[in-house]
């Protein structure tokens, strides 16, 4: 059977995707295949550790040389990974994780198969709104989340497992558990 080595954390956003991912791939040692887009950094986002911030034209260019495993374009911005990051991660012989919405993970199950493993996260519409407020999330990027919401929480289904992230340190087991499951030995 093969081993699962490629995690794909997925879900609604503002569910807790990246910090779940971030928090995870450091205690377990996954390797981040970081995604590039054309949107601008926000908050206290990394260059180059958040996403490659690149430019539209940049982007254009690397589509058109076929340089994406796949991309989207999402409110008028593109996201995409490259294929080199990701083969490259591979070659590592970790274990990796991308953040990705539901066209990404769709797209990596169909490519990468059984090595795949998507991990839907998810809270309710209210949640959401709250913790993205209370985080100092922009009105219209609240907007054009909770705008997405309901497309996005009926990729739930397709995925391999679903976490309804509530409490912190508890969704944090919960993955560890499906995790050590499949991969033992990194957790
Ligand atoms: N398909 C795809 N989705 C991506 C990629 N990179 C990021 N995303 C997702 O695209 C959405 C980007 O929305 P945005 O509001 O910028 O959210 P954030 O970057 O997660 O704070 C999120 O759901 C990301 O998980 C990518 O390379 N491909
Ligand atoms: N279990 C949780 N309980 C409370 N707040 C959380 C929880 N998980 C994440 N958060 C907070 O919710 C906000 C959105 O999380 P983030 O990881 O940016 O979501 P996503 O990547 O899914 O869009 C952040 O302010 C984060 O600190």
């Amino acid at each position: 059977m093969t081993k699962p080595d490629i995690f794909v954390f997925t879900g609604t956003a503002g569910s807790g995707r990246k910090t779940m991912a971030h928090r995870l791939g450091i205690e377990i040692n996954l390797m981040h295949v970081v995604s590039c887009t054309t949107r601008l950094p926000r908050g206290k986002e990394r260059l180059d550790l958040d996403y490659h911030y690149i430019s539209r034209d940049e982007f254009e260019e690397m589509q058109r040389n076929g340089n994406f495993v796949q991309s989207v374009e999402i409110d008028n911005e593109k996201y995409g990974v490259r294929t080199r990051d990701l083969e490259n991660a591979l070659l590592s012989g970790k274990a990796v994780y991308l953040i990705l919405n539901r066209e990404g993970a769709s797209v990596i199950k169909q490519l990468y198969g059984d090595r795949v493993i998507r991990l839907f996260l998810y809270v309710d519409k209210p949640t959401v709104k709250e913790r993205l407020e209370s985080k100092g999330t922009e009105p219209e990027v609240i907007d054009h989340i909770l705008n997405h919401y309901t497309e996005e929480v009926g990729y739930r289904k397709l995925c391999e497992h679903i976490f309804q992230n509530l409490d912190i340190t508890e969704t944090r087991n919960q993955i560890k558990e499906v995790i050590r499951t499949y991969r033992p030995e990194i957790c």
